[in-house]
């Protein structure tokens, strides 16, 4: 199955943008775009450092679940550890939404709800998103949303905690 997905990786423990770049790195010929990266203020009301965080685009004979094994293989190279929720995280990778053939896949799945069910209010998913494909749609509440539309309906006090930091490639 060929497919096309959108990832979101975020970091804020020890070498944050070295571990960003360990996920382009093990993309390797599936990654498509990346945007840069953002610092971002943390989401979630635990009090923690920053983020950096980047959206990448990839694409590979993979199912929406080998997206998830992916991305479960970036944090654990990374050493990542679950503690606490919405908690610092040396690595966090989730998928954000996948296509097969350009239709979204949609699934109720705990272990892989698709798109990410809190995905259209983050901006640390959004803002890097729209730069890396500013045509991108997301469906929310079962309606196709253009990511551009839901960034410019975000909160300002959101908005306004996520600045691009430095291109990673
Ligand atoms: N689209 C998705 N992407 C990544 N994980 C998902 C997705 N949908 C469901 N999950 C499940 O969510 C579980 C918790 O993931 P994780 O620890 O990364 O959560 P989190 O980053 O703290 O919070 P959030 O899910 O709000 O980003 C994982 O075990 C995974 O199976
Ligand atoms: N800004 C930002 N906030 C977060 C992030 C993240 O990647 N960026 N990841 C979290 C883990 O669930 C919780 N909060």
């Amino acid at each position: 199955m060929r497919s096309r997905a959108v990832l979101s990786a975020g970091s804020n423990i020890g070498d944050s943008v070295g571990y960003l770049r360990s996920v382009l790195d093990a993309a390797g010929d599936d990654l498509v775009a990346t945007s840069d990266v953002y610092r971002t203020a943390p989401w979630g009301g635990v009090e923690q450092d920053d983020f950096v965080n980047i959206t990448l685009i990839v694409a590979g004979e993979r199912t929406p679940r080998e997206w998830l094994d992916f991305c479960r293989a970036c944090e654990r190279a990374a050493d990542r550890v679950r503690e606490v929720r919405w908690g610092p995280r040396t690595l966090d990778v989730d998928v954000v939404s996948v296509e097969v053939d350009g239709v979204p896949v949609a699934s109720d799945d705990p272990e892989l709800t698709l798109p990410h069910p809190r995905a259209d209010q983050r901006a640390f998913v959004l803002v890097p998103w729209v730069q890396v494909d500013p045509d991108a749609e997301l469906t929310v509440d079962g309606r196709a949303r253009r990511v551009a539309d839901l960034v410019a309906a975000l909160d300002d006090a959101e908005a306004a905690g996520v600045t691009r930091a430095e291109a990673i490639r």
